[in-house]
C-alpha cells in the first residue's frame, strides 16, 4: 500500500505477518471485515517460519539426508560442499515460492498489506514507519504478532562476521570445516547434527550441565550418542566469555568450572559460530508503552488465557506473548482469538497439550510428562521403554535404514493412563500427535497398544512397547 498523511480505519489491524495473525488476517477479511496487515520486511512476507525458521531448515535438513543417502548408494560421490550449496539452492527456490504464495493468500483475499514497522502511538492508533514515509492507522481490534528475535549476549566480538544466527547460518558462502554451535536447544541441535552428517567438525558449546537438558536422562542419553556417532561433540557447562576473529576464523573463549569450582579458560577455533541461545519476544520499537499494553520480565507482551492483553480490544499472538515458541502455538492462539472474535469466546489457551519435534537424525519428540516430572507431581509411574532396534514388530526403522533410537511411554500405573512419552524414532514428529491426542483423551496404554495399525508403519511399535 502507498503511505499518506491520513489516518486510515479498519475493523482489524494486524501488526506482524506471523502465523496465527496472517490465518487471522484472511479469515476476517472473508467474512467481509476492512482489514490491515503491516509487516517490516516483504522478506518476510509469510512470518518467521515460512521464510527463515521450521520449512527452511528442514530443507535443508531433508535436502542433506537425501543426497547423503544417494551418496552412500552411487559409486560417483559428490562432495559435501556440492551437497550442502544443492541444499541451499533447493531451499531458495521453495522459499521463494512460499513467500509469494503467502503474500497472495492475504493480499488477495483484500487485506491491505502495508510496508513498514508498526508502532503504536496510542492505544488503538499504529503508526506504520515505511520507507516511503509514515502512515497512522486505526482499528477495533489490534492483533500483536511481532514473533521473537535472536538473544544476543553482551560479550566482546559478537558482533563479528563469523558469529552468525539461525538465518545467516543458511547463507554460509560454503561449507565450513569447524563449527561452533553455542546453545543446544532445537535450534543448535537440528544444525548441529546436520552438519555433522555432512563431515564439519562440529562442536555444541552450552551452558547447561547435559546435552538434551530438558529430556529424560535415558532418553538424552541415546539422543547424545546418536548425535556423537554422526560426529557432533558436546561442551557442557559452559560460561561463554568472548568472540575472537583471527585469520580465517574465529576463536570462541569460554570457561568450565573445575571440580574444586575454579574456572578454567578454554578456547576453540573454527571457522563459524552458530549462536542459537534463545529468542526474545520482539516488541523493542513496538510503542508498547505509548500504548499503555503491559509488557514482562522477557519483554513479552502479557496476556490472560484468551490471548488479550490489558488493553480492550487488542491481543498479543504467538512468540510475542512469551508462549511455547512454535509454529503450531501461534496456530492455536488464531483459534482463541477468532473465538473471541466472532465466536463463544470460550476457546482458551488453559490446558493445553503440546508436542515437540526437535528435527536430528532420527527426530526427538515428546509430550507430556518426563519420568521425574511425573514422579513428582505424584503418580505411581510405569516406564514402558526399547530401543528402537529391539522392536521386532516395527520392521519400519530396519527397512528405511535407520533404526536407531528409543521409545518411551510414563504411565499411570494406578490408572494405565499415559502421561508423557519420549519418541526418538523416525517418523516420530507425525506419531507424537498420536500420542498428544490419546493423552487428551485420557486413553490408556491399552488402548494404543491394542489398536489397529497398518504394517509396515511406525505407530505398530506401540503394540510392542505398551503390551
Ligand atoms: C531456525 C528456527 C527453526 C524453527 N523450527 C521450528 C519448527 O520446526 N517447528 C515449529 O513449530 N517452530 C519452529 N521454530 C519456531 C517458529 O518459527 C516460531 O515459533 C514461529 O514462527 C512464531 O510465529 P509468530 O506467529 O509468533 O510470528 P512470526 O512468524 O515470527 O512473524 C512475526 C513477523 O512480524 C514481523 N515484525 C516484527 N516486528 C514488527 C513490527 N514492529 N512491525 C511490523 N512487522 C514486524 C517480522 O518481520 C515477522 O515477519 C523455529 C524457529 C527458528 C528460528
Ligand atoms: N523443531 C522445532 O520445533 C524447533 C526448532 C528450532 C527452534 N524452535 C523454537 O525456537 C526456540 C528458540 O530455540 P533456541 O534453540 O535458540 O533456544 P532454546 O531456549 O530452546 O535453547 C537455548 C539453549 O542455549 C543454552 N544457552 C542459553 N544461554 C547460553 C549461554 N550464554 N551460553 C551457552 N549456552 C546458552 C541453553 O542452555 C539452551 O540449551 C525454541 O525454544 C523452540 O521453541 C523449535
Amino acid at each position: 500500500m502507498s503511505l499518506d498523511e491520513t489516518t486510515k480505519n479498519y475493523d482489524a489491524l494486524i501488526v506482524g505477518w506471523g502465523k496465527a495473525g496472517k490465518t487471522i488476517a484472511q479469515k476476517l477479511a472473508l467474512r467481509g471485515q476492512k482489514v490491515a496487515l503491516v509487516e517490516a520486511s516483504p522478506a518476510m512476507y509469510g512470518g518467521t517460519c515460512i521464510n527463515i525458521a521450521c520449512v527452511p531448515t528442514k530443507k535443508l535438513i531433508v535436502e542433506v539426508e537425501q543426497a547423503l543417502a544417494a551418496k552412500a548408494r552411487e559409486a560417483e560421490a559428490s562432495s559435501d560442499a556440492a551437497i550442502f550449496a544443492g541444499a541451499q539452492k533447493a531451499r531458495n527456490a521453495l522459499i521463494e515460492k512460499l513467500n509469494n504464495a503467502n503474500y497472495h493468500m492475504v493480499a488477495d483475499k483484500g487485506v491491505d498489506i502495508y510496508d513498514g514497522t508498526g508502532e503504536f502511538v496510542g492505544p488503538k492508533t499504529v503508526r506504520v514507519n515505511g520507507e516511503q514515509g509514515a502512515q497512522l492507522l486505526t482499528a477495533d481490534t489490534i492483533i500483536i504478532n511481532t514473533g521473537a528475535r535472536p538473544v544476543v549476549p553482551p560479550i566482546p566480538g559478537v558482533d563479528s562476521k563469523r558469529v552468525v544466527d539461525s538465518t545467516g547460518i543458511q547463507f554460509l558462502p560454503t561449507l565450513p570445516g569447524r563449527l561452533a554451535v553455542v546453545g543446544g536447544g532445537p535450534i543448535g541441535l537440528e544444525y548441529a547434527d546436520m552438519f555433522a552428517q555432512l563431515g564439519v567438525e562440529v562442536t555444541v558449546i552450552d551452558a547447561a550441565p547435559v546435552p538434551f537438558t530438558r529430556f529424560d536422562a535415558d532418553v538424552a542419553s541415546v539422543a547424545t550418542d546418536i548425535l556423537a556417532k554422526h560426529g557432533v561433540q558436546f561442551v557442557n557447562g559452559a560460561k561463554l566469555a568472548s568472540f575472537v576473529e583471527s585469520g580465517d576464523g574465529v576463536v570462541v573463549n569460554y570457561s568450565l568450572t573445575t571440580p574444586a569450582g575454579e574456572a578454567e579458560n578454554q578456547e576453540l577455533a573454527v571457522d563459524y559460530v552458530l549462536l542459537a541461545i534463545g529468542r526474545r519476544p520482539a516488541t523493542d520499537g513496538l510503542g508498547l508503552e505509548t500504548a499503555g499494553i503491559a509488557t514482562g520480565a522477557r519483554g513479552e507482551v502479557v496476556v490472560d488465557e484468551f490471548c488479550r492483553t490489558n488493553v480492550p480490544g487488542v491481543f498479543a499472538v504467538g512468540d510475542v506473548n512469551g508462549g511455547p515458541q512454535f509454529t503450531y502455538i501461534s496456530f492455536d492462539d488464531h483459534r482463541v482469538v477468532m473465538d473471541q472474535l466472532v465466536g463463544s469466546g470460550k476457546r482458551s489457551t488453559a490446558g493445553r497439550i503440546i508436542p515437540t519435534s526437535t528435527f536430528i537424525n532420527p527426530p526427538l519428540s515428546t509430550v507430556g510428562l518426563g519420568e521425574q516430572a511425573a514422579r513428582e507431581a505424584g503418580y505411581e509411574v510405569r516406564v514402558a521403554s526399547k530401543p528402537v532396534a529391539a522392536i521386532a514388530a516395527m520392521p519400519r526403522p530396519k527397512i528405511v535404514g535407520n533404526p536407531d533410537g528409543v521409545i518411551k511411554f510414563v504411565i499411570d500405573a494406578a490408572t494405565d493412563r499415559i502421561l508423557g512419552a519420549s519418541l526418538l524414532v523416525i517418523d516420530s514428529q507425525e506419531l507424537i500427535n498420536l500420542v498428544a491426542l490419546a493423552i487428551k483423551q485420557g486413553l490408556t496404554a491399552a488402548d494404543l497398544a491394542g489398536a489397529i495399525y497398518t504394517h509396515p508403519s511406525s505407530s505398530e511399535a506401540f503394540n510392542e512397547v505398551l503390551a
